[in-house]
């Protein structure tokens, strides 16, 4: 396998990204008036403006021709057809096929797929209008008020991130609530928000294993039953998995069962059968326009040429920074309320997907992989970490989000959230010179205009779109999953896979007895066996 340091494209790029490190942003915007016009992209109703970044035209070509060396297009054309690019663990990677609107097969094994992805759509379709009709009650005959849904990573932060996100779309009278943590401490106070006779639980997990999930679909059931009784769980549980026999062990009648498939990754899942608290929330129909969001953006990015596709974009400005400049880190800063569990849902899908330290070919990678992402919803962020963006030593590519009209029009709000979203990525390119400093205020010292000064040349991409709807969302969430694709593909990686969170799982179930029986001898290094007897001390 060639590596990726090998193509010649890397070459060139190094070769680039250090004749090019005199020249700064202010002075590229200087000499070029239609920066802006020539590193925009649109599509619909969503603009993505990545003038703001340290490059030319050049630049942009190189990162096109090492996206083309690395087999961007072999790749995503491998996955759209069903290709088990997640070689290790010998599956397809089919999301795409969960939005898949028209009516063409998507075949794994030789199987079109699209049969059972429609029907577990209807299915859920019929399911989230009976909730949210009063049709569906619970063993008293009461209609639901709360909808509890269960589930840890790929089966929680996907659907709160869009839950949350829309808001504006929910039915008055249903609350949906998520319980992630096995800290008791989420369930039990998630109880007290709800009345059991009008409660449903969503038991969302892929494995049906997951020690976090099951423990508190546990607890949630104890809780029921020592309300209403055992004969009420069929009309409170309801699952979502790709594991019958477990969900039927636990107690959940199959045919309460919202089925999905092993080439769903779980932080790719939000448009399977996982979305169904998303569908509760804000209707079916909403649904499926998420779903058409994310199906336009399938089509642009399997269509357009990589110069133009926004995924590609996106990614390639990450692999520049990432392996040219020297960032570690990256920050989204979506300034949009609706959004404030983006970054958290994102941390995820890029960390986990693309937090790779060994190639495909099972060699130790010797480039770096994914970036350290972390975010706020802006303002709060500006009143909180900026501070490091604008003037710390590290340089932070940033992706600044914002809708162009509000859901809630009030006041001069929106246009003071503009004018920030659109003065922090002008500051960060710009910066403030010494001379400006001191132009500004004369009777500074120089060190004290020293501590003023702004270096600039920090750069960041903007996504503006009309207005935060379901379409719009599930475009923005597909174009974040194809950007990280593709730099998986660029880094040689396998980012549909996750080993990486194993480890500490095993260790976890080896300490559980040893809580009670203390640590057993010789089995954890002093410091383990330590906070473990600590822990026992304390307790007692
Ligand atoms: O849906 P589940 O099988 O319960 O898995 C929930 C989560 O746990 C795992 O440890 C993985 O890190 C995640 O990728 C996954 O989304």
């Amino acid at each position: 396998m060639t590596h990726p340091t090998e193509r010649a494209a890397w070459r060139a790029l190094e070769a680039h990204a250090q004749a090019m490190a005199p020249e700064t942003m202010r002075e590229m915007f200087a000499r070029d008036p239609g920066r802006f016009a020539g590193f925009s992209a649109r599509l619909d109703d969503l603009l993505l403006d990545y003038s703001k970044n340290r490059v030319s035209h050049q630049t942009m070509t190189l990162l096109m021709d090492l996206a083309r060396q690395s087999g961007v297009e072999h790749a995503r054309a491998a996955m759209f057809a069903g290709e088990k690019i997640n070689a290790t663990e010998r599956r397809a990677v089919l999301h795409v096929a969960l939005r898949h609107r028209d009516h063409s097969a998507i075949r794994v094994d030789g199987a079109d797929v699209m049969g059972p992805v429609r029907a577990v759509l209807a299915k859920m379709k019929d399911f989230s209008v009976a909730v949210r009709s009063g049709a569906w009650t619970g063993a008293t005959g009461k209609p639901m008020t709360s909808v509890v849904n269960i589930g840890i990573g790929g089966s929680d932060l996907g659907p709160v991130m869009v839950t949350e996100a829309l808001k504006p779309y929910h039915q008055p009278g249903l609350a949906v609530r998520f319980v992630s943590n096995v800290d008791g401490t989420h369930m039990a106070e998630t109880l007290k928000l709800c009345d059991p006779e009008t409660t449903l639980f969503i038991v969302a997990s892929k494995t049906f294993t997951t020690q976090e999930t099951i423990a508190n679909a546990t607890s949630a059931r104890d809780w029921l039953i020592g309300h209403l009784g055992a004969s009420a769980v069929p009309r409170h549980f309801v699952a979502l998995s790709t594991n019958e026999a477990a969900v039927t062990a636990f107690g959940i009648d199959p045919a309460n069962m919202f089925e999905f498939w092993d080439w769903v990754g779980g932080r790719y899942s939000l448009w399977s059968a996982i979305g169904l608290s998303i569908a509760v929330a804000i209707g079916f129909e909403r649904f499926e326009e998420l779903l058409e969001g994310a199906a336009r953006m399938d089509q642009h990015f399997l269509t357009a040429p990589l110069d133009v596709n926004m995924p590609v974009i996106l990614a390639m400005l990450g692999v520049w920074y990432n392996n040219f400049l020297g960032a570690a880190a990256y920050a989204v800063l979506p300034y949009d309320q609706y959004l404030h569990r983006l970054a958290a849902y994102l941390q995820q899908l890029d960390m986990e997907s693309n937090g790779k330290g060994v190639a495909l070919d099972g060699t130790p990678v010797t480039w770096q992989t994914g970036p350290i992402l972390f975010g706020e919803p802006g303002t709060n962020g500006q009143h909180a970490f900026y501070q490091l963006i604008h003037q710390g030593t590290k340089l932070i590519p940033c992706d600044f989000l914002v809708a162009a009209n509000s859901h809630n029009p009030l006041g001069e709000h929106h246009d003071l959230l503009l004018s920030n979203v659109l003065a922090q990525p002008e500051a960060l390119m710009k910066g403030r010179t010494l001379a400006e400093v001191k132009a500004a205020d004369p009777t500074l010292s120089d060190e004290q205009a020293a501590h003023r000064v702004f270096s600039g040349n920090r750069p960041s991409n903007t996504l503006l779109y009309k207005r935060l709807d379901p379409r719009t969302l599930g475009m923005l969430i597909a174009l974040y999953e194809h950007k990280v694709f593709v730099q998986g593909v660029v880094w040689a990686i396998n980012s549909f896979d996750q080993w990486g969170v194993e480890l500490g799982k095993q260790l976890a179930k080896t300490i559980l007895p040893e809580l009670k029986n203390g640590p057993t001898p010789g089995a954890h290094d002093s410091s383990t066996a330590g906070l473990i007897e600590a822990v026992r001390a304390m307790r007692s």
